[in-house]
């Protein structure tokens, strides 16, 4: 048995290495404890299985890593499920975040969407930002398939309601499909620094041929977009969600709009996350037992149905 004992400086690795890769990809992990986050994180950077763990760690790795022949560093903060107060440091430091239950823990289910619930009110909240977040459902301890209680169309169909990704995995065989997890995260967090990119050419390229007394479409405030596994903070002038109403043309947005999330969060995300939530699903608990051998491969759905109507949250009754 491997006693996982983490050292005391804030972002460390496993290997030490001269020169790191530039390109990074921040990747938080939330979720109730004991769902396995330490145990994914540590499988992803030593191929090891942890079976003792520090309930009360929370801090960032990094590995350098290769997704798709390009070279990537990846940063992982493993959190301990137990601090909401932080949600809005880890949304601010993330590009992407893995949203834990365990398949067999109906009560980390609940969890996860409680967080689901808090991180879109949260970007609901931004009123000007164009910011996005690669957001990802993971259903855990995919080895206990004959104690699972959360049915895999049931996050499916979760994950779809947020669109966002979804995954089912295990820490506890082939190494495989936790990286896998991993690179499937650095694509989406690489799809989405294209998007932004493309998104600020085409304002661009608006704002250097547009007349200056010509008139434009120009959409409503609310008007958002979403692609397969993200949140977006969207701009108010991006060209393909256009409604009939024409207004004289505004001065164009600054380029450099793109900004963090949370650099311009007004929101109070304390009240949101502490606020009362009804959709709560059948509920029993059985106890996740050792790893038994029954699946080899992380799985993989991808989203289906736009975000729903903003709702609050149950994340309080956990966090007592
Ligand atoms: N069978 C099985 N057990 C797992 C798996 N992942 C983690 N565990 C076990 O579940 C327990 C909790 O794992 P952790 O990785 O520490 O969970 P955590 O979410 O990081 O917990 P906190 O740090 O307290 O938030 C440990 O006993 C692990 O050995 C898995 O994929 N399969």
């Amino acid at each position: 048995m491997i006693r996982y004992k983490p050292t005391s400086s804030s972002i460390k690795s496993h290997q030490s290495t001269v020169s790191l890769p530039k390109e990074e990809v921040n990747i938080v992990l939330l979720g109730k404890q004991n769902v396995g986050k330490s145990a994914l994180v540590v499988k992803y950077l030593t191929k090891r299985f942890i079976c003792e763990y520090d309930p009360f760690l929370e801090d960032t790795y990094w590995k350098p890593d290769t997704v798709d022949q390009q070279e990537v560093l990846v940063k992982v903060m493993d959190t301990y499920g137990k601090d909401d107060k932080r949600l809005p440091y880890y949304l601010k430091w993330a590009d992407a975040v893995l949203i834990t239950y365990s398949i067999t823990q109906q009560d980390s289910f609940e969890m996860a969407l409680a967080y689901l619930d808090a991180i879109t009110n949260y970007s609901r909240s931004l009123s000007i930002s164009s910011n996005e977040l690669v957001l990802i459902l993971l259903g855990t301890k995919l080895d206990l398939e004959r104690m699972r209680i959360i049915p895999k169309c049931e996050g499916e169909a979760i994950a779809a309601k947020f669109s966002c990704a979804f995954y089912e995995t295990t820490a506890a065989e082939d190494y495989e499909c936790v990286r896998q997890l991993f690179h499937r995260t650095v694509r989406e967090v690489r799809k989405e620094r294209e998007r932004v990119v493309a998104s600020n050419s085409i304002n661009e390229e608006a704002r250097s041929t547009i007349p200056i007394h010509s008139t434009i479409n120009f959409p409503s405030p609310s008007s958002s977009s979403s692609s397969s596994s993200s949140i977006h903070f969207t701009t108010a002038n991006e060209p393909d969600k256009l409604p009939s109403i024409n207004i004289p043309l505004p001065p164009p947005l600054p380029v450099n709009l793109v900004q963090r999330l949370g650099k311009q969060g007004k929101v109070d995300l304390q009240s949101s996350i502490h606020s009362s939530h009804t959709n709560l699903l059948h509920s029993s608990t059985p106890k996740a037992g050792s790893p038994v051998s029954t699946h080899n491969t992380s799985h993989v759905t991808t989203p289906k149905a736009k975000r729903p109507p903003s709702k609050t949250s149950v994340l309080s009754m956990f966090f007592k």
